[in-house]
């Protein structure tokens, strides 16, 4: 093993030294650590194993990824009717889908952290009042640490057993559905991609399990994004809109409003928070188009003395966003039996609000001598949201003399080296001697030095030569180490490497009677989600 992470371990410094190797420092200790969670093969057949390796061939390969980037294809509304051909194959009619009372979420950021919001708060009411609200979905997109987060009923992710069943019951009407002539659409037993059908499999489970109310974050965009075949939702929502996605949704914030706006749905209600003018114009006009009267929410002032965390700025507006949401959606549920209280939130909101658990955004975690500052944002605003969260976080454990840590990463998208210089930037400028991260790692998303993948993150859409060769990693080193000449950077091949790696920092600065290492992990859902499995020995969920 030791072999194995000596050889592959690349290092780029601008201070390395050559009578201290830091691999002999890094290796010698936690390495015992070592966690191998990988599952039990399973033996029956239609298991959750068996689900998600069928799962996984319904992913869009690089090379067919590449192709179209090059070709400039983009979704159309061939998408949406796409997937109203697959609802009708599996069974469903779209007005089915309204049956869900469904809250529709798109926006660049904060999109997940709003859902979960609403479902926390439609959740508490379903406790409390079951006869109206027998069961409460949630869909959210991507997932952490296992696909089966993705469908949640009253706030769990849906068993291993029940999404096995559902996905494989999705999967044979599929396969034996026979096209009658007029049904050209698609061929025969087609299969939408992957996250099409994950949306589809959820209103087949949300369905099926005769959920009252369902929350739905989109994939990307809104206009020709899979959850888009809604017909009328008890409200639609657009979180915080910025940059993302470009290639998919066009590279100016107007464009991306255009795509995000397509979910607002005439006769249903429609929220979106301050905006920056670009977007803010361009979701009025779409509003004004489908006559629908879109409410711009300044802070909810009812927050006041509700513990939001973390205690920032972007998240108050998801909450915000949230209350409407969970308010419109009440309304319809229980008629004039909920009356919105201007004054004062009800304690099911509060409650709802405060408990809300959302993983992988914002969590601290203690271990050792080591804080762990996980975070899975993945554009350049959030990251520097995620940033400014981890140097109040340091400056509010008074812990600022600790060695900073950082373990990045983000796949596939080459411009995810702009990611860095707000990341650099944000937590220099936050320390009185301007001192950033001392070390710096980039590791790919491979979750195991040995076994590599764990099978809900097997994806082929990445270019397998570039992580062998961790191209991508090697671009971030030698930015960062333009940005900050006196971090000491890493490449690394895996998360558990990297783990082992700062452990190993935190480790030996104990012995010299260091303070607690910070260490932050961010820019990417796959590395926090991997990297939450390892710190946790488990499944995390
Ligand atoms: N309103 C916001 N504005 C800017 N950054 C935000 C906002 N909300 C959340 N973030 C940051 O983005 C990260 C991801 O949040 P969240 O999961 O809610 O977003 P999302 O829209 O679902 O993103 P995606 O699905 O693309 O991963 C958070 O950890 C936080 O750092
Ligand atoms: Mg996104
Ligand atoms: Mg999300």
């Amino acid at each position: 093993m030791h072999h194995v992470l000596l050889r592959r371990t690349l290092y780029i410094s601008s201070r390395i030294s050559s009578s201290s190797s830091p691999s002999k420092t890094i290796f010698t200790l936690s390495t015992l650590n070592f966690v191998t969670t990988s599952r039990k093969m399973a033996t029956k057949s239609r298991t959750y194993n068996d689900a998600i390796d069928a799962l996984n061939t319904l992913q869009t390969p690089f090379a067919v990824i590449e192709a179209r980037r090059k070709a400039g294809v983009r979704p159309d509304a061939t998408s949406v009717s796409e997937m109203r051909a697959y609802l009708s194959r599996i069974g469903y009619s779209p007005s089915d889908l309204d049956r869900l009372n469904i809250v529709h979420v798109a926006g660049t950021k904060g999109k997940g952290s709003t859902c979960a919001f609403v479902d926390s708060i439609l959740s508490r009411y379903q406790s409390s009042h079951p006869s109206v609200l027998q069961k409460v979905g949630l869909f959210t997109s991507p997932h952490l640490i296992a696909v089966r987060e993705r469908i949640r009923i009253n706030s769990r992710p849906i068993s291993e057993e029940l999404f096995a069943k559902y996905f494989f019951e999705v999967w044979d009407r599929l396969e034996s559905f026979s096209p009658s002539e007029e049904e050209e659409v698609l061929p025969k037993a087609s299969k939408p991609i992957y996250a099409r059908y994950l949306t589809l499999m959820s209103y087949h489970v949300f369905l099926s399990e005769n959920v009252s109310a369902a929350v739905y974050e989109t994939g990307i965009g809104g206009e020709y994004d899979a959850t888009n075949v809604v017909p009328s939702p008890v409200a639609s929502g657009i979180s915080t809109l910025g940059i993302d996605h470009v290639f998919v949704l066009g590279k100016t914030v107007d464009k991306i409003a255009w795509h995000k706006a397509g979910i607002m749905k005439t006769g249903s209600p429609a929220f979106t928070i301050e905006q920056v003018p670009e977007a803010a114009a361009v979701l009025k006009s779409r509003a004004e188009e489908k006559g629908v009267e879109l409410k711009v929410l300044g802070i909810d002032k009812r927050l006041e003395g509700v513990n939001v965390r973390p205690d920032a700025n972007f998240q108050k507006k998801n909450a915000t966003l949230a209350i409407a949401l969970a308010e419109t959606a009440l309304k319809k549920l229980f008629g004039g039996e909920f009356k919105v209280d201007e004054a004062k939130l009800p304690k099911e909101f509060k409650e709802g609000i405060e408990q809300v658990v959302w993983r992988g955004r914002c969590e601290v975690k203690e271990e050792g001598n080591i804080i762990w500052h996980v975070d899975g944002a993945h554009t350049v605003d959030s990251l520097k949201m995620a940033a400014r969260w981890f140097v109040t976080e340091c400056g509010a454990r008074e812990k600022k003399g600790g060695k900073k840590v950082l373990i990045f990463n983000q796949q596939g998208r080459s411009e995810a080296v702009d990611f860095l210089d707000g990341l650099c930037h944000t937590v220099k400028n936050a320390d009185p001697e301007g001192k950033g991260f001392e070390e710096v790692i980039f590791c790919t998303n491979v979750t195991y030095a040995e076994t590599g993948y764990k099978r809900d993150f097997v994806n082929h859409q990445y270019n397998p030569a570039d992580i062998e060769k961790m191209t991508q990693q090697r671009i971030f080193a030698e930015k960062w180490s333009a940005l900050d000449p006196d971090a000491k950077v890493r490449v690394i091949p895996s998360i558990e490497e990297a783990l082992i790696t700062a452990r190993a920092l935190a480790a030996s600065d104990e012995k010299e009677g260091g303070q607690k290492v910070q260490a932050l992990i961010t820019g990417s859902l796959h590395l926090v989600g991997g990297a939450l499995g390892i710190l946790e020995k488990a499944d995390a969920l």
